[in-house]
């Protein structure tokens, strides 16, 4: 993999996505940054404290948050996304002005050439919330919804309407990025793909968190602004949320990975899977639930939130607890009396049992339908059973059985092409990038460049294409089904981008195979094949010939 910020492997601060340390006492408009309070998938975030305590006695915040967000210390291939997601979370959380979305105070673009790892930087000064909807599902013990769970779901949708009603899609709606307050007030927050509506739907980059995603979604093309998103799009979402606080942590569609999970809502919107919701989500909350899961997203987009809501908290004033929004100090709305905790406990299977927690934050490329079940990641019995395979055709392009690609590899290398909607990015030009890159050897290493691993990424660059794709809850490019799933999608999303720019489709083969090597953006300036990987392009096409594929195109 072509290494730009090349940085030796574990080198990178622990905390996943692109997250990198800011230095404690580092200035950010009026604050002193402090210790980090995590990291997503494009920046980190820090508490930050006033460098002036007699701006704080005059009204000011004591304490904010600040994520930071470096578009230039990703890899190229990245690089165009996050910086859209960084103007998405600007642009919006310029605007943002109610109880339930949390608020930005100020952006800055810091400028500090001493520090190249943060000049460039984008720093969002936001209100500090205590924790996140995730942080307190993770402690719930399922099926029992944690303390507030209604009232935080009423202001949830509090806050969702209210970007709806002003033209904005949140686009990527989860429990991790509900945040709540010290007081408990739940506030929406990272607006990185949020978006406003032009017309009937928005653009966003094709980017989205699998648990959370409609169905459509991994339907959906990729236009040259982006994907389609549409404020269904954050009905469903909250109809996933919804269950999930419901339950104490319970995802709607059982699988034991998120791909699992979103096969299974993918056949229960092809219909061929009933939708069955889990028996401890409270009967009044059932209705509201089924309807944002409508498998159709016009009918799905035709809900009244408000009126599906108020059915959903009809009987709860019973127990005293008020659970509008903003009535955080109201006390704990379930369980208790004429809450969730009211409902009867239904028998549950041993599967059941088992707690689905929400997610990892995980972003996945979108690359299209998923074709069959996962094989490393079973789906439950029982409600929402396993979805049965479908036999999958043979795909052009696959790679044939008498090749010298690993049997190991064979598998990883055909789901990281099926993946991908783009016809040229086949099983057999994927292996016979491999087979240059590393000869097929999981344990290559090229020190000098900073490459590692059979798919010879860089690190740095590998952290933001990264996939769990055997499902170890980590994510290495080390291992082979990750790298190799990380690769496909970057080499589809080079595919695109070059198809975009109206590079004809019988050179993407080699197209990819440099800008894999170098960069997309080498190879559109260059306006072809750079010349200093024209030898292993040539050597990739010589495989992809062995393999069957076509070697068009040449250098
Ligand atoms: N205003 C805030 N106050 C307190 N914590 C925050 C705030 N904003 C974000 N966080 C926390 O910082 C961490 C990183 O947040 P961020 O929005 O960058 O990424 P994320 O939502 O976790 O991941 P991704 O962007 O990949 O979905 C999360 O744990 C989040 O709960």
């Amino acid at each position: 993999m072509a290494p730009r910020a090349v940085d030796p492997p574990g080198a990178r601060p622990s905390g996943g996505g692109a997250g990198f340390a800011v230095p404690a006492g580092y200035p950010v408009g009026g604050y002193l940054v402090g210790e980090r309070i995590g990291a997503g998938g494009w920046g980190s975030v820090h508490v930050a404290r006033t460098a002036d305590p007699d701006r704080a006695a005059g009204g000011e915040l004591a304490e904010v948050a600040v994520k930071f967000i470096h578009p230039g210390r990703l890899g190229p291939g990245q690089r165009q996304a996050v910086a859209q997601v960084a103007r998405s979370e600007i642009r919006f959380s310029r605007r943002a002005d109610h109880p339930h979305l949390i608020r930005t105070f100020a952006v800055f673009t810091l400028t500090d050439p001493d520090r190249p790892e943060l000049d460039g930087a984008v720093a969002l000064v936001m209100e500090r919330a205590a924790r996140s909807l995730h942080d307190l599902l993770t402690e719930a013990r399922p099926p029992h919804p944690p303390p507030g769970a209604e009232r935080i779901l009423a202001e949830v949708a509090a806050g969702l309407r209210h970007m709806h009603g002003s033209g904005w899609v949140h686009g990527d709606l989860k429990p991790g990025n509900v945040l709540l307050m010290a007081d408990g007030t739940a506030k929406l927050a990272d607006f990185g793909l949020t978006s406003e509506l032009e017309g009937t739907h928005a653009y966003a980059p094709p980017l989205g968190s699998p648990d959370h995603v409609p169905p459509e979604w991994w339907s959906e093309r990729t236009g040259a602004r982006g994907a389609a998103l549409r404020p269904s799009a954050d009905l469903w979402a909250y109809g996933v949320l919804a269950h999930q606080v419901l339950t104490g942590g319970l995802h709607p569609f059982l699988g034991a990975t998120a791909r699992a999970r979103s096969l299974a809502a993918v056949a229960y919107a092809r219909g061929s899977a009933p939708l069955r919701l889990d028996a401890a989500l409270p009967e009044r909350w059932r209705p509201l639930v089924t309807a944002c899961l409508t498998a159709d997203r016009r009918r799905r987009a035709q809900l009244d939130l408000a009126a599906l809501l108020a059915g959903a908290l009809g009987g709860s004033g019973g127990g005293g607890a008020d659970v509008r929004p903003g009535h955080a100090a109201a006390g704990p709305a379930s369980p208790g009396p004429g809450a969730a905790g009211r409902r009867k406990r239904r028998g549950r299977t041993a599967t059941r049992a088992a707690p689905l927690l929400v997610a990892a934050a995980t972003l996945l490329v979108l690359t299209g339908a998923p074709e069959r079940s996962d094989p490393s990641g079973p789906m439950s019995g029982g409600p929402g059973r396993a979805v049965p395979a479908r036999p999958v055709p043979a795909r052009p392009g696959a790679i044939p059985p008498g090749a010298d690609v690993p049997a190991a590899l064979r598998g990883p290398i055909e789901d990281a092409a099926r993946r991908c909607p783009e016809p040229e990015i086949t099983s057999a030009l994927l292996a016979a990038m491999l087979k240059a890159e590393s000869g097929f050897d999981p344990a290559a290493a090229r020190p000098a460049t900073g490459e590692y691993g059979v798919a010879m990424w860089t690190p740095t660059v590998f952290n933001a294409w990264a996939q769990d794709a055997d499902h170890d809850g980590v994510k290495s490019y080390l291992d082979p089904d990750d790298a190799i799933a990380a690769m496909g999608g970057y080499v589809c999303w080079l595919g695109q981008r070059f198809k975009q720019r109206g590079f004809p489709a019988a050179e993407l083969p080699a197209l990819v195979t440099a800008g894999y090597r170098t960069s997309d953006k080498t190879v559109a300036d260059t306006g072809g094949v750079p010349e200093r990987v024209k030898a292993h392009v040539a050597r990739v096409l010589g495989y992809l010939a062995e393999y069957g594929g076509s070697s068009v195109a040449g250098p």
